[in-house]
């Protein structure tokens, strides 16, 4: 499905919004971008909840708006999340769940409770108040209301900006599992790369109200400089399955020959799952060394060397299972190895981190 939209806006502070785009919205689309760049506002005019004139949007052949003509948000067929929820608190969690479904015409129907309850885990919250709820569970919630409408799109703005560190952790698998389940296309406005790494297929960047790059989370994490490292420094996502099998604490990671070990207390279950390396926690060895404290050594090649940056040098390299790896090193080291594009060595992973 591809969204089309040309705007531009100025707000009293002076702030100045103007996008020309199309973005092909398969998955998860996350817009990224410090806070104030203009996120949430472009996710109103997407949504119809701004109304700028002149402003073009397009969902698929459906003309949102053009011209003279507006169609409001509840005719987009929209589910929005924000980051507070706006559940009604008199009614119980099978009652918010209903009240969109109930509303959606019969023929429109693609998703129905017991499926959209079990993407969400919330089978045993249903007779509850709102008010007898989590933060993280009344997340879940509205994620579920917003799903029963059958929505064309679902918009969420940092649905877990409010919560704590763990309770997005426990949130992360159920957004993950509900964006690969339902196949509605998400957008989603996000300023927090863990996020990103863990949710995304495509990210927008946005600065001071423009566009400045739409990228594949692949083509986005394969850049030393993407706006994702600003805070942590280069990272690399690996996308793989971590196995049933429990060795001294640990579980595998990943197919033979790219299969790195986890810790089993971060990994409690098995499947698919996104893992995050820091580029300074993977050194390279010309050979793979054997008397050494790390666990996880993998033949890699290299691609590409990038060029020395505050005197530190990021090296792509290729896994067997042909995922990009970063390793950071320092000028000395790549010319004491003597290390070129193409020469095969072995990186070594002091640490990983699972994105949940
Ligand atoms: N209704 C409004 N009236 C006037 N100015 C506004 C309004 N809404 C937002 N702004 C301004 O527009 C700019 C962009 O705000 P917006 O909320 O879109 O940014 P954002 O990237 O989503 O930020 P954050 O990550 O902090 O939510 C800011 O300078 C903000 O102060």
């Amino acid at each position: 499905m591809i969204l089309q939209i040309q705007a531009c806006l100025r707000h009293g502070d002076g702030f100045e919004l103007s996008v020309a785009s199309e973005l092909s919205l398969d998955g998860v689309t996350a817009l990224f971008g410090r806070s104030g760049c203009g996120k949430t506002t472009l996710l109103r005019i997407i949504a119809g909840l701004e109304h700028v004139r002149g402003a073009t949007v397009h969902f698929g052949e459906h003309a949102w708006q053009q011209g003279r003509r507006f169609v409001p948000l509840h005719k987009r067929r929209i589910g929005m999340v924000f980051q507070e929820h706006s559940l009604l608190p008199h009614l119980s969690v099978r009652d918010n769940l209903l009240y969109g479904y109930r509303r959606t015409p019969e023929a429109v129907r693609r998703l129905h409770p017991p499926d959209v309850t079990a993407m969400l885990g919330i089978d045993d919250l249903l007779e509850r108040r709102i008010d007898q709820l989590s933060g993280g569970q009344r997340q879940r919630i509205s994620l579920g209301r917003a799903l029963l409408i059958s929505p064309q799109l679902l918009l969420l703005d940092e649905p877990m900006a409010a919560l704590d560190t763990q309770t997005k952790r426990d949130i992360m698998p159920f957004l993950s599992r509900m964006a690969a389940q339902s196949g509605v296309p998400i957008i989603m406005v996000s300023h927090a790369p863990d996020e990103v790494e863990r949710l995304a297929d495509r990210v927008v960047f946005m600065h001071e109200g423009r566009i400045q790059r739409i990228e594949t989370l692949r083509e986005a994490l394969a850049r030393p400089n993407s706006p994702l490292f600003a805070d942590t420094g280069a990272a690399s996502v690996l996308e793989g399955r971590v196995g049933e099998t429990v060795e001294d604490g640990l579980r595998p990671f990943g197919p033979p020959g790219a299969q790195l070990w986890v810790a089993a207390t971060q990994a409690p279950s098995a499947g698919a799952t996104r893992l995050r390396v820091l580029a300074r926690d993977v050194s390279l060895s010309l050979d793979d060394p054997h008397r050494i404290s790390i666990q996880n050594h993998l033949p890699v090649t290299i691609e590409r060397i990038d060029p020395s940056h505050n005197h530190r040098i990021v090296v792509a390299c290729r896994t067997a299972d042909r995922q990009l790896l970063l390793a950071e090193v320092t000028p000395r080291a790549v010319s004491q190895l003597g290390l070129e594009a193409g020469q095969r060595v072995y990186a070594l992973i002091k640490s990983v981190a699972l994105l949940e």
